[in-house]
């Protein structure tokens, strides 16, 4: 049915502004639509499968109803003429009629369209092996890896082509058939959570005694190599020394840059950091080190300052601590020498994805036997940025010239028309080795561009989608929403929460109004209703570049002059005349903003109340990957359906509870939806997997379209690895998202895409 009631008039779907879908929508959720003849109460659909309609939020026969609208049909929009519509509110009400009664087509609302692959699928029938372990097949290139355990190995294996099976089935194939000490096999991977699923594997699928199983060292580089630090130097090695957050990098470099005089909104610091890490994960520097040009020079003052003031603190990093074993074991031969008796046979998981420091630690350990098998695929390489280099899988070749090399390209989890999808989209890139990826089996099912209003609505349309499929009997562990950064997942995430559908999610994403920026605007609007508010005044603080131990001076004036903190600021002794001016214009402002609507009321905050000079001063607008400005439109965006600053304050309240609560539930993987970057989704599989913003600016991210500009396309290339990565995550349903326009504005479809469709 294509007509409802809204506030006393009638809403014809064909005649509403695409962008006032969502509202339309929230009001339905909220009880406010019924339906023009039985006054019951109806909701607008907007999902993937249908075309948006009003339907009956009960159940029943409705035809009538259905009919009634239809006579309410009206004359093609170009026909309505301004003399015969009327106005209501934000809505323009057409008066002419006809009586038509096929439905009307929305305005601008373009149905999900398959994805177009011209390739036909061709079943090439294989041998299967599955004498090794029962119950577990393997094809006869899968055989060749997992039982040729003498000497240097490269596995080649495509998306999906088994190379986590092959791992594990190796590793248990050396101790359960070879009765090769398990203590003495190393099977490294690249995170916690594939270690965790090798670690499963072992012990569920391969008739693994305990003590067998306990044997095999899994884990990642860090966890394993750390544990060696530790061993030999427990009081250095301290975990409690372990500099765990970003920001404490990051306000070490800024220490550093103030004394340079390096300008924070100007210079990219989040790259500073990165090029940091880029050089110790790569061993760039010793006594000879040179920067190149001007930017690198100011990164190797902060990097020597850094780690400075790490070492004055007996601190440690991440990257420290591969360095540190390095060093170790390259000074120490005897230690070294202990740890080649111990382990003798290694396996190493996303080989495409090593760095400089990890290689050579694993070429170390392993020149004795050199019973080394890398497992890897350059198209799912995507942590360049921390000095990965998919180059390692042809140096691999050049370092083991006798290295036997096996392809797997059969891929066993998405189906012909994902894995045909996926190809079409990675082959563009210019640097990678060939290869011909088949899937193993066929679906009828094919991807899907749907092609939402914007954020807002792409949760919407998701969210909808995941329930109808739960509903027809999917389990909630079959779906994943992939998106780019942290902060895209937010939508969803309220969406998913208002749902009652069990999902989880990384902490970085649930903690969106944490953010620093986001948290400041969010303090100005707060102030607006509660002048009293300790937390929010705190926030303001730093926007107007105040010290933190004003905070206490501001409670004393509050109390000896009978004001509000807010008023107090005013009265801080310690303002310099251009701050007191500053607050003075700012201060009466407080009061108006709680009479506007929230995105107005940003605006308002950006541009007049010192906002937008706090992100060019302090909020990492130099970054590249997370500007200030950026969470600050995010915020507008999640702002946009509130209609008063405190229903808007409410719900970020309501959200910042819902991301403890969700936390405290701890549900498992198996049983809910997933929410993840696209980077954390490496490895995983999902019956059904929706990408956010599949649209230039998000997916490639502006950066990487920025560098390209500028003549360096290999950002783009890994952008596109990180599409390919997303696509290839699903097995049966994969859904990419093509809103109009994000952050408020016009966004096109990623290049990456556009001839798929
Ligand atoms: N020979 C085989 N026969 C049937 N299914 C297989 C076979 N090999 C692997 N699979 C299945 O294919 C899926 C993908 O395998 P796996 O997760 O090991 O791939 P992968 O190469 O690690 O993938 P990616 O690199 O894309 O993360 C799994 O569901 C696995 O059980």
């Amino acid at each position: 049915m294509f007509c409802a009631n809204f506030q006393n008039n009638i809403i014809q779907l064909s005649e509403l502004p695409r962008n006032q879908f969502q509202q339309i929508y929230d009001a339905g959720r909220s009880g406010k639509l019924t339906c023009p003849l039985c006054q019951k109460e109806v909701r607008l659909y907007i999902g993937l499968k249908q075309s948006p309609h009003f339907y009956h939020a009960g159940k029943g026969d409705y035809s009538d109803c259905v009919e009634y609208c239809s006579t309410l049909q009206i004359e093609p929009a170009s026909a309505v003429t301004e003399k015969e519509a009327v106005h209501s509110g934000s809505f323009r009400l057409p008066q002419g009629r006809s009586i038509k009664d096929e439905p009307a087509e929305t305005q601008g609302f373009t149905p999900a369209t398959p994805v177009t692959i011209s390739n036909v699928y061709t079943d090439q029938a294989e041998l299967q092996s599955n004498t090794l372990f029962p119950g577990i097949s393997f094809n006869s290139s899968q055989y060749e890896a997992i039982t040729n355990v003498e000497g240097p190995m490269l596995v080649l294996s495509g998306a999906g082509s088994g190379k986590t099976r092959v791992l594990t089935a190796r590793a248990a194939y050396m101790a359960v058939h070879r009765k090769i000490d398990p203590r003495s096999i190393m099977l490294v991977t690249f995170t916690s959570k594939a270690a965790k699923e090798m670690r499963d594997r072992l012990s569920q699928s391969y008739g693994m005694m305990p003590q067998q199983l306990a044997g095999i060292v899994v884990g990642t580089f860090h966890s394993i190599f750390y544990r060696m630090l530790a061993h030999y130097d427990g009081a250095k090695w301290n975990g409690n020394n372990l500099i765990k957050g970003e920001w404490q990098r990051e306000q070490y470099i800024k220490t550093a840059g103030r004394e340079k005089g390096l300008d924070e909104k100007d210079f990219p610091y989040d790259l500073a950091l990165q090029k940091i890490s880029y050089w110790k994960n790569t061993l760039s520097i010793s006594s000879s080190f040179k920067p190149k040009d001007d930017w690198e020079e100011q990164v190797f003052y902060l990097y020597q300052r850094y780690e400075e003031m790490k070492r004055d603190r007996n601190q440690f990093d991440f990257d420290d601590m591969l360095i540190g074993c390095y060093d170790l074991l390259t000074e120490n031969k005897e230690l070294l020498e202990r740890y080649q008796k111990r382990f003798t046979h290694f396996l190493i998981d996303e080989f495409q994805d090593i760095n400089t420091v990890q290689y050579q630690l694993m070429k170390l350990l392993s020149e004795h036997t050199r019973h080394i098998c890398a497992v890897g695929d350059d198209d799912q390489s995507i942590y360049s940025f921390r000095g990965s280099d998919p180059g390692f899988i042809l140096n691999f070749q050049k370092d083991f010239p006798d290295a036997a090399v096996i392809q797997l390209t059969k891929n066993y989890r998405s189906s012909h028309p994902i894995v045909a999808s996926a190809k079409k989209v990675i082959v563009r890139n210019r640097n990678r080795l060939n290869k011909n990826i088949q899937s193993s089996f066929n679906h009828e099912q094919q991807p899907l561009f749907f092609y939402p209003y914007d954020e807002e609505e792409e949760a919407t349309m998701i969210v909808n989608d995941i329930k109808e499929r739960i509903q027809e009997g999917e389990d909630p562990g079959s779906f994943a929403v992939l998106y780019r950064t942290h902060s895209a997942g937010r939508a969803v995430f309220e969406r998913l929460y208002q749902s009652s559908l069990p999902f989880s999610m990384e902490k970085e994403t649930a903690g969106f109004y944490d953010r620093r920026v986001v948290k400041t605007a969010a303090a100005y609007l707060t102030l607006s209703r509660d002048p009293d508010s300790v937390e929010a005044v705190t926030s303001l603080l730093f926007a107007f570049f105040i010290k933190q131990t004003a905070l206490s001076d501001l409670k004393a004036i509050s109390i000896l002059e009978d004001c509000s903190l807010l008023e107090a600021l005013l009265k801080l002794p310690q303002l310099q005349p251009f701050q007191k001016k500053k607050i003075q214009q700012i201060l009466p402002r407080f009061a108006r903003l709680r009479s506007m609507k929230p995105v107005e009321a940003l605006i308002t905050i950006e541009k007049d109340m010192g906002l937008g000079d706090y992100l060019k001063k302090r909020g990492s607008e130099g970054n590249s990957i997370e500007k200030g400005s950026d969470d600050l439109q995010d915020l507008k965006v999640a702002a946009k359906e509130f209609q008063t600053v405190d229903a808007f304050l409410d719900h970020i309240d309501h959200m910042k509870h819902a991301v403890k609560e969700i936390n405290s539930l701890q549900r498992s993987p198996e049983n809910s939806i997933q929410l993840m970057t696209i980077h954390r989704s490496k490895g995983l599989e999902f019956k059904h997997v929706y990408v956010l913003g599949v649209t230039d600016g998000s997916l490639p991210h502006d950066f990487a379209l920025d560098s390209h500009r500028q003549g360096d396309s290999s950002h783009l290339e890994e952008e596109r690895r990180l599409l390919y990565v997303a696509m290839t995550r699903a097995k049966e349903g994969l859904y990419l998202s093509l809103p109009s326009y994000r952050r408020y504005k016009k966004a096109v479809p990623s290049r990456f895409i556009k001839h798929l469709m």
